[in-house]
């Protein structure tokens, strides 16, 4: 069995006994209380700026706790905003619940939204590996979006979910080359809020500058099913049909602190 998840008896309220950095004051994800938000003037006229290859190969994984797409990053960059160097993508990946009404990990004044995708970059010009990067305060910037539930299904989204029936059980895989348009799995505004934070998995690590955008995308409730059709064990482990499936992956809020909320954008 996975020695941390997101059932009662591997959940995030056990993960400071084997994981004791989940214990920090710098953690991740936060309730985004906009009343504490400020408005910083360091931040207007450095727009959050990205690069993304439009054709790339891919290979999304089941890593027993979501779906993962590595993206071998190598042409891609994200600079500007809260960062003060280039930042390279190394994976996405998302976190949802068991119904609608909960999923995300950031939250907003208390709301949750359905789901929350995360692109992870990793501070390429300032260290030599993702490795590295993972334990450096100012090593890692994921970007965060929340998702909720739309008619439609999100067209970008569907190409990563036609491939998850092939990787239900843990530690499957598959390699795909698709041309992703990643701009379009961010929201039209880049209105965002930003602080110091964490990875929101063990070993949570502090080694986060979150951006998490204010508009959300929209996947449809189908699509999200998909998600929940995946499997936290491997094909090996002898269960039933009904169990194992991975019905939520997130973590929920910790206190933000006396960290700053900086917000940015129209
Ligand atoms: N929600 S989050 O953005 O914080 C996040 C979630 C999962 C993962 C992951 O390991 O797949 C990651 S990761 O790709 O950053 N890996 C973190 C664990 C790790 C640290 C150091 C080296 C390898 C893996 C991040
Ligand atoms: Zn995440």
């Amino acid at each position: 069995s996975l020695d941390w998840g997101y059932t009662d008896d591997n959940g995030p309220s056990t993960w400071a006994e084997k994981y004791p950095l989940a214990a920090g004051a710098r953690q991740s994800p936060v309730d985004i209380d906009t009343s504490k938000a400020t408005s910083d003037n360091s931040l207007v006229d450095r727009e959050i700026d990205w690069s993304y290859p439009s054709n790339c190969s891919y290979r999304i994984v089941n890593t027993g706790y979501g779906w993962r797409v590595d993206t071998y990053g190598d042409d891609t960059a994200l600079s500007g905003g809260p960062l003060s160097e280039v930042y390279k993508l190394e994976q996405f990946h998302c976190h949802w619940g068991a119904t609608n009404d909960e999923g995300s990990e950031h939250t907003v004044d208390g709301k949750s939204y359905a789901a929350e995708l995360h692109l992870v970059h990793w501070n390429s010009e300032k260290y030599s590996s993702f490795k590295e990067a993972a334990s450096q305060p100012d090593g890692l910037a994921v970007l965060g979006v929340f998702m909720e539930i739309g008619n439609a299904d999100n067209a970008e989204l569907e190409k990563i979910i036609s491939l998850i029936p092939k990787i239900i059980h843990k530690g499957q895989d598959s390699q795909a080359s698709f041309d992703l348009d990643f701009g379009s799995l961010l929201p039209e505004s880049k209105h965002y809020w930003t602080y110091l934070g964490s990875l929101t998995t063990p070993p949570c690590n502090e080694c986060v500058i979150w951006t998490v955008f204010k508009e959300p995308i929209t996947i449809s409730e189908r699509q999200l099913e998909v998600f929940r059709s995946l499997k936290s064990v491997g094909e090996e482990d002898a269960i039933e049909p009904e169990e194992g499936k991975l019905v939520k992956n997130y973590r929920p809020p910790l206190p933000l602190g006396n960290r700053v909320l900086r917000e940015c954008g129209p």
